[in-house]
């Protein structure tokens, strides 16, 4: 999947953000949707998919295996899985482009089928640790052939029957949590995962929706997961809410953009996932839920987001697993608050698609704001509401998260602010810039 040209914008103040939205689908839903839908026996239907690239590679990947996968023309998409077990071997590498999500989770599929798949990626995939994935399924079995650093080009031969393990988690990770179970989903016996710190729960809620069998249970050692092996998933119709991940550019714009007043629709509020909307109301965000309800076995409401004077918060760390993706916009947050806020404890972000401390010092530096960089965070200072000086330039990095929070930046920002390319918005928000021109009421 080669990106797209570089797409640069200077952004301007302009606001207030008024009006009612939808983001699209939650990314992970999405990724594990098409993956077990692909799985069961028969024809599911997907709806409200997030149509980035992303998962798009994954739908891909999952055609070269085998599934059929089509997009109605009202938007459902409609799958005729292969039963767990009956992936095929792809003819050519898999090109899982920039996403992290779909190459680990996909590995895990790969490493219990009887077949070969090469994974690559783009320039920033390609940087990704690879090795906390490779390193448990290869005790269940699979042969991995990485490039140094146990990075992409990665080549993994599956062993069928695998062999079950209990793997304790060495870093709060949903994607090797998944890698693990996925792969145990056609492994003969139990696979457990021993989970020390919670991370995101899709895969658990859904393969049970799927029918398989899978248990979680309390220990003094964290949470047990079990899947037992070889499970059947019947076809399912899956609704895939909104993706609290995309939402939270919009809670934090209107936020800090004064006269905003925003609702945004049908928001997976899954607890793994809220961390973004406690620390801003830490920080004296006014953000309000709206019925509350559960859509496809996840939590939804609609949040209603009014301007705030924001002040300055110590960002608890225990937050960081259910805010991890979150943190390049809550810095944005920090950036108009008052007084200096400090997230330590989120080591983490250093191998997503940038490494996300470094960057965003560098971008907010960029447009005039203090920070202190620490190997496991940052301290922001705080305009206390004043405009950002903005003016300067900012590298995205190939990562969708920087562009769109620095988007966020320059509606708050006294001189435009120039990103050198928000073409990677595409990866997980194709329709980011629609949606910020409608709210804002403001030419694109
Ligand atoms: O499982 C998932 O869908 C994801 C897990 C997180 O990654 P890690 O597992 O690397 O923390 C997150 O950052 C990513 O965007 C999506
Ligand atoms: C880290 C992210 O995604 P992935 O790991 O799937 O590339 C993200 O979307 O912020």
């Amino acid at each position: 999947m080669s990106h797209a040209a570089p797409r640069p914008l200077s952004v301007s103040a302009r606001g207030p953000l008024r009006g009612t939205l939808t983001v699209p689908g939650d990314k992970s839903i999405s990724h594990r949707a098409l993956m077990f839908c692909a799985l069961a026996v028969g024809e599911s239907r997907i709806r409200g998919l997030l149509e980035g690239e992303d998962v798009m590679a994954t739908a891909a990947a999952m055609r070269a295996m085998g599934a059929r996968i089509d997009r109605d023309a009202d938007g459902t998409w409609r799958v005729h899985g292969v039963g767990v077990g009956g992936l095929l071997q792809p003819e050519q590498a898999l090109d899982m482009g920039n996403s992290g999500t779909s190459t680990r989770l996909l590995m895990g599929l790969v490493s219990s089928h009887a077949i070969t798949a090469t994974f690559t990626g783009d320039a920033s995939l390609s940087k990704r640790p690879m090795g906390r994935v490779t390193e448990p399924l290869s005790q269940m079995g699979a042969d991995v052939r990485s490039s140094p650093g146990g990075r992409l080009p990665l080549m993994v031969r599956g062993l069928c029957p695998a062999v079950p393990i209990t793997y304790t988690l060495p870093i709060a990770s949903a994607q090797v949590k998944s890698a693990v179970l996925l792969a145990g989903l056609n492994t003969p016996g139990i696979t457990r995962v021993i989970e020390p710190v919670p991370t995101r729960d899709h895969s658990e809620r859904m393969l049970r929706g799927f029918g398989a069998e899978v248990t979680v249970e309390d220990s003094p050692e964290g949470k047990i997961i079990s899947i037992h092996g070889e499970a059947e998933l019947k076809p399912q119709t899956i609704e895939v809410p909104g993706d609290p991940s995309s939402a939270g550019f919009w809670m934090v714009a209107a936020s800090i953009v004064p006269g905003s007043e925003i609702v945004i629709h049908n928001v997976c509020m899954n607890p793994t996932r809220t961390g973004l909307i406690t620390a801003l109301k830490l920080m004296g965000a006014d953000i309000v839920e709206i019925d509350a309800r559960e859509v496809g076995g996840e939590p939804v409401a609609d949040l209603r987001v009014r301007h705030a004077h924001l002040k300055a918060i110590e960002v608890p760390a225990d937050l960081a697993p259910s805010m991890i993706d979150e943190y390049p916009i809550l810095f944005v947050a920090a950036a108009v608050a008052q007084g200096r806020t400090v997230a330590r404890g989120a080591h983490e972000l250093r191998v997503k698609e940038s490494d996300r401390i470094a960057a965003m010092r560098a971008a907010l530096e960029a447009a005039g704001v203090q920070c202190e960089e620490f190997e496991d965070g940052l301290a922001i200072q705080g305009s206390a509401g004043a405009p950002l000086a903005g003016g300067g330039s900012v590298a995205s990095l190939l990562d969708h998260r920087i562009a769109m929070s620095m988007t966020v930046a320059g509606l708050a920002a006294a001189a435009p602010i120039a990103i050198d390319d928000v073409s990677p918005v595409a990866t997980s928000y194709p329709d980011f810039f629609e949606t910020l021109h409608a709210l804002t009421g403001a030419a694109q």
